[in-house]
């Protein structure tokens, strides 16, 4: 295994903490697969469901050849993260208009968001060679996740996290972990650059998704995926976009797979913007190669609110290799759709739910046909965001109905309202 610049090629080894090239570029890993064998990998990942309490009874871990083979047992970090649910989702199918949809519940992960499954890579990689100090910039999920690995093998983790337009609950959440809190008036962007001038300095490993272990990591989520249906692909996939690491990771882990020949036919990639934070939507639909950050930032979906994804180069790739669209909504497309996947007993935070939407919009359009399957991926659980909750939860009309005007628990008062 190998570090590679994507900008110019020039290779790095594994065993120094490096997040960029000198050239700037970000880097990627580089795996040799000459010698796999896609039925014995078969066999192996089948039989490693049953682990318990091992590293391979985590949904990630169970794939280690595939993403990080030199690492020891023993520097695992886990919680027995991935292991996620798929779920037929046919009341979600009807309001997108296509045949079939698939939801992938990254939400049922440790510290319920998908950010895990990159996390206990790049934290077993930071503990592996020896770093004490971990840190990300953060919209709140990175921070919950790191610190909880951090906690667990008994590091610190120091996050970023913007002042304003982050979830309490998530902020909460990472407090409790123990997470040393850092809040600064500014943006996703502007707490990552930070750490991109200051980590070394400070001695600390960064944990943001330009560490190319976390993409990695993240890759689990379509081997999983393919292994859940038998190792043979939907029509489409659709993922939310925001700092692009979803979108890096899971062309890498396609283009993985059908090298290897666990799988033979590639999906569709569809990547979600939400309209108030869509620089990479507008770059593509422009057919420009160059990202124009955008400063002013503005969706309720607030995991989304990022102006400079730096993965961009790396989505953009995805999307070559799997004939990929991007697609923008609005607000309330996302809450109308979040209404739906949270009725349907699932549930997810609002930056999940901009993948139905932009499915329904993309079916609407006839980009994706009704009779294709796509597989949504949630990333955030539910509860992550409570403000989004209280926002339209109180206000549907059942709830209005069932209110208790009289103030009375009594036989008549309810029967009256059931
Ligand atoms: C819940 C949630 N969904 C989606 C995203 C966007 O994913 P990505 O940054 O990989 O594009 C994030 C954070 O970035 C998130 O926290
Ligand atoms: N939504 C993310 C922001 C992107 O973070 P990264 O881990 O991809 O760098 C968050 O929860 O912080």
């Amino acid at each position: 295994m190998q570090l590679t610049c994507i900008d110019c090629d020039r290779l790095w080894e594994l065993h120094q903490p490096r997040i960029r090239c000198a050239c700037g570029g970000l880097l990627q890993i580089e795996q040799q697969w000459k010698r796999l064998d896609a039925d014995r990998l078969k066999r192996l990942f089948h039989a490693r469901l049953a682990e318990r309490m091992t590293p391979y009874a985590s949904g990630v871990w169970r794939y280690k050849e595939l993403i990080h083979p030199e690492l020891p047992d023993e520097a695992i970090v886990t919680r027995y993260e991935g292991n996620t649910g798929l779920y037929d989702a046919a009341a979600t199918a009807r309001f997108a208009g296509v045949r079939r949809v698939l939801l992938k519940a990254q939400s049922e992960n440790p510290s319920g968001s998908f950010k895990d499954n990159g996390m206990t890579v790049a934290v077993s990689h930071g503990h592996a060679l020896g770093m004490n100090r971990f840190a990300c910039s953060s919209t709140g999920n990175t921070s919950s996740s790191l610190a909880m690995y951090a906690a667990w093998c008994g590091k610190t983790s120091y996050v970023f996290v913007p002042e304003e337009g982050v979830a309490d609950g998530k902020v909460l959440q990472t407090l409790a972990y123990g997470g040393k809190l850092v809040r600064f008036p500014g943006t996703y962007d502007d707490g990552l650059r930070f750490l991109e001038a200051h980590a070394d300095e400070f001695g600390l490993y960064v944990c943001n998704s330009v560490n190319p272990l976390r993409i990695e990591g993240q890759k689990s989520i379509v081997f999983e995926i393919a292994q859940q249906l038998e190792w043979s692909m939907p029509d489409w996939i659709v993922v939310p976009g925001g700092a692009l690491s979803n979108a890096a990771a899971l062309g890498k882990g396609l283009q993985e797979l059908q090298a290897i020949g666990l799988i033979e036919t590639v999906p569709r990639v569809a990547i979600v913007q939400a309209e108030g934070a869509s620089p990479f939507h507008r770059m593509v639909e422009a057919g420009e190669r160059t990202l124009t950050p955008e400063p002013r930032l503005s969706t309720r979906a607030s995991a989304l609110n990022i102006g400079s994804p730096p993965s961009w180069k790396k989505a953009l790739r995805t999307l070559e290799h799997t004939n990929g669209v991007t697609v923008t909504v609005t607000d309330e497309q996302i809450f109308a759709a979040k209404q739906v996947i949270d009725r349907s007993g699932i549930g997810c935070e609002p930056a999940s739910a901009a993948t139905v939407a932009g499915l329904k919009r993309l079916a609407a359009e006839r980009i994706i046909d009704k009779d294709e399957t796509a597989v949504c991926i949630l990333t955030g659980h539910l509860l992550k965001d409570a403000e989004a909750l209280a926002g339209y939860a109180g206000r549907t009309p059942e709830a209005l109905e069932l209110r208790m005007r009289e103030r009375m628990l009594d036989r008549a008062s309810v029967d009256r309202r059931l």
